[in-house]
């Protein structure tokens, strides 16, 4: 067995034992597959740890950026309370479409708004109709604008809010200072941003599974 298929394994096994997608969550992967979206959704053990983490957080409101076919949307969704709320920023009309389907399919729609556009464009929007502040904001989307996400994290958010942001790893090139990828770039700012600003306390874990070599940064706003 290659060390790949050993991480699946044992995956599949916490999966299994931990995190089971049920009827919604399998579908909602079935649709995003069927109407051709890329396999990118976080795994079933991470989309749980979201789920966790905003229930550990006790969030009443929440930000995604990168919403795909709504699969880690669904698992933020059912950590909100009675009257929480969801905001998703989703670039594509396709997969914003998707998601809508796979979220209503899941009961989630009364909490879930999705809004279409870049996110840079959405987040000024949103910011300009001064909304109550976000208990955890969840960043997965285009890597090269993550920094902006995180400043726009930081206008959104309260002290003690939450922000992740996920893939950060970019294959182990995340610590090479010569790479000028705009994914690696962005995502090295961001955590430069994570680890500078005042007003964040942070850290990042490297990790493995179904998705292979992955990780995710983790940030409380402290101010
Ligand atoms: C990794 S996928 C999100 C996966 C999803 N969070 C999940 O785990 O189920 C990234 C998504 O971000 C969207 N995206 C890319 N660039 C964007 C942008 N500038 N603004 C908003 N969304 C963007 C892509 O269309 C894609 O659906």
């Amino acid at each position: 067995m290659s060390e790949s298929q050993l991480w699946d394994a044992v995956d599949t096994y916490f999966a299994t034992q931990l995190a089971p997608d049920d009827e919604a969550l399998e579908a909602a992967l079935r649709d995003s597959e069927a109407a051709g979206l890329p396999a990118i959704a976080v795994t079933a053990a991470q989309g749980k740890l979201l789920q966790l983490l905003a229930q550990i957080q006790g969030a009443r409101r929440i930000l995604e950026v990168g919403t795909l076919g709504g699969y880690s949307t669904i698992r933020l969704a059912r950590a909100l309370p009675a009257g929480g709320r969801l905001i998703s920023l989703e670039y594509s009309p396709r997969h914003a479409e998707v998601a809508a389907r796979n979220i209503a399919r899941a009961g989630l729609d009364r909490l879930v708004e999705i809004r279409v556009g870049a996110a840079l464009d959405s987040l000024p929007r949103l910011a300009d109709e001064h909304p109550d502040p976000f208990d955890l904001v969840f960043i997965d989307a285009d890597k090269e604008n993550n920094p902006h996400y995180v400043e726009w994290a930081l206008k959104l958010t309260r002290a003690g809010s939450l922000i992740i942001v996920d893939n950060v790893v970019r294959g182990g090139r995340v610590a090479d200072p010569d790479d000028t990828d705009a994914d690696v770039m962005g995502t090295r700012a961001a955590i430069e941003l994570l680890g500078s600003h005042p007003r964040l306390t942070a850290t990042a874990i490297q990790t493995v599974g179904a998705k292979g070599y992955d990780g995710f940064a983790l940030a409380r706003v402290r101010s």
